[in-house]
């Protein structure tokens, strides 16, 4: 089931393994699923005959070493992982950490959901992080207000529009030169009930869905829904 709305499942902070289970009951549905760390080789052994795509839901600013307790772009790599959220906002990098680790995750040729948000409606706020990327990245950006997130409303249609019409234009501005436009995922408290009115009336590429994708029966729906739309 390949649909033109992307589909990202962020299942944050939580014990999975039991949900992972029911994620290969959809061995044709093509979408990302973020897992936490200790997950990440065994979901992607269970989910290998699926179209589903393994990531981790962060990565280290730093290369290698006496770093207890952290996870590298270097580690990700050595275990097959290839796809990596940079910039969430309940991660709290500043703009030279999202920098760096975009470079390292680029260099090692991974590919990258990178993640800007305002506090307000700050457009100031996206820019510089956007401007955190080289343009050599294979990238898809989404943006998340914080008001949103966890908070179970979903931004306003109309704000979501304008500020994705923003990011696309300060993309387009800084690279010109990418053969394809990069896509533009709306996150922020997505639904089966709010899903379909998100892109059709906010011009997204896709959605990063977070507390949802725990619950699969929903997550189900919305995944329906947006192949419906496409
Ligand atoms: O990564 C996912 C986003 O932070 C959205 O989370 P949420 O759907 O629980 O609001």
């Amino acid at each position: 089931m390949t649909s033109n709305v992307h589909l990202v499942a962020n299942l944050k902070m939580n014990a999975v393994k039991p949900l992972l289970s029911q994620y290969q009951e959809l061995p044709d549905v093509s979408m990302d699923l973020l897992v936490p760390y200790p997950y990440l080789i065994y979901a992607q052994e269970l989910l290998r005959d699926t179209s589903i795509i393994v990531g981790a839901q962060n990565m280290s600013v730093h290369e290698q070493g006496a770093y207890t307790g952290q996870v590298s772009g270097a580690i990700l790599n050595d275990i097959g992982v290839r796809t990596v959220m940079i910039g969430h906002q309940e991660v709290s990098d500043s703009l030279e950490e999202r920098r760096e680790k975009l470079v390292l995750a680029s260099r090692l040729g991974m590919r990258i959901i990178y993640c800007v948000g305002t506090q307000g409606d700050q457009l100031s706020e996206l820019d510089e992080q956007i401007d955190c990327l080289t343009g050599s990245e294979e990238v898809l950006v989404a943006y998340e207000p914080a008001s949103a997130i966890g908070s179970g409303v979903c931004a306003d249609y109309e704000l979501i529009k304008t500020q994705v019409a923003a990011i696309r234009k300060r993309l387009a501005a800084s690279f010109s030169g990418k053969s394809e436009p990069i896509k533009v995922m709306y996150g922020g408290s997505v639904n089966n009930k709010n899903c379909l009115e998100i892109v059709k009336k906010s011009n997204v590429d896709g959605l990063l869905v977070g507390g949802v994708s725990l619950n699969f029966e929903l997550m189900l729906e919305v995944i329906r829904l947006c192949k419906q739309y496409s």
